[in-house]
């Protein structure tokens, strides 16, 4: 990758972009990074070796492409800091929930450069999944090269922006469900007596290995969960429990809630 690449905000989602992405670069002279907190910047930059700059229009001067990794709220406020640097040799990747495309050409200008993207903390460890929809005046070549900076941490799929809400549901707040479901896991291991931290590995495990057989085998998840309920056996006894309990529907009742607060902030 011979870009330059900028990131303006660098909280959880932007370090695990950044921690994703590090390895697909020759070298990080190429990545410049602007953090409101001094000492925040310093810590990014002697632990990745990134370039800091000063202000967002210095990074964006800097940069060819920018991600923007801020807090919905504050993205105006960059929207004002940079708009005089923008311009159509600049492509500006938002991660950011509820702020639509509309309202970043409404801020940046109609002719801006805009790819609105959806990726997940997963990133950090390469294993990310992330959506992108790139505005009109972005062209394929800018989308291709978007899309292979965005592989340096995972999955990518361009989505048309109006299902972004479903992203957000399935795979962006997502990593917070499948932890807690980790977490309960490892809870009830340790409940019947097996140590924290090897409850934690086992747990992990089954829910990376049986991720990886639905994305492998292409086979339906429910002709999985069968293979794993020998009759009259254990697993067929938990199943059970688990729909008395409710629990599909209160995974699809939390992932509404999610899909409809997404909604309700980009208004
Ligand atoms: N966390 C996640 O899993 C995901 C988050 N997102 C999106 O990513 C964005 C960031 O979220 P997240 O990483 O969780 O939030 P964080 O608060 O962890 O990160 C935001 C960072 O931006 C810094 N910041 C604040 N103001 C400015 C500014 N004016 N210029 C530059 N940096 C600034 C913050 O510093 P300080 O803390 O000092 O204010 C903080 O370090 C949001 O828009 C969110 O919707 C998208 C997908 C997944
Ligand atoms: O909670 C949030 O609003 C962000 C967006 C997706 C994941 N985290």
């Amino acid at each position: 990758m011979n870009k330059k690449i900028g990131f303006i905000g660098c909280g959880n989602m932007g370090e695990a972009m950044l921690n994703g992405i590090i390895d697909s670069f020759d070298n990080s002279d190429k990545i410049y990074v602007f953090e409101k907190n001094e000492e925040r910047q310093n810590e990014l930059k002697k632990k990745y070796g990134v370039n800091i700059s000063s202000t967002p229009l210095e990074l964006v001067n800097s940069s060819e492409m920018i991600l923007v990794a801020v807090k919905p709220d504050i993205f105006p406020l960059v929207m004002d800091d940079i708009r005089s640097a923008v311009d159509d040799t600049k492509v500006i990747i938002s991660i950011a929930a509820g702020v639509t495309i509309a309202a970043i050409e409404k801020g940046l200008g109609d002719n801006a450069k805009i790819i609105r993207t959806m990726p997940n903390t997963p990133a950090f460890v390469g294993s990310g999944m992330t959506s992108m929809s790139p505005n009109k005046n972005v062209t394929s070549e800018e989308a291709a090269i978007a899309k292979q900076i965005l592989e340096g941490f995972g999955e990518v799929e361009e989505i048309p922006e109006t299902l972004i809400h479903s992203v957000i549901g399935v795979s962006g707040s997502a990593p917070a469900y499948v932890f807690m479901f980790i977490e309960a896991m490892a809870d009830a291991a340790v409940l019947a007596g097996m140590p924290r931290n090897k409850a934690y590995k086992f747990a992990s495990q089954a829910v990376m290995g049986s991720a990886k057989m639905v994305l492998e085998t292409g086979m339906h998840p429910g002709a999985l969960k069968d293979m794993v309920c020998s009759p009259g056996g254990t697993t067929i006894e938990a199943v059970a429990e688990l729909e008395k309990t409710g629990f599909r529907s209160s995974v699809i009742s939390g992932m509404r809630k999610c899909m409809e607060k997404s909604k309700e902030m980009s208004k």
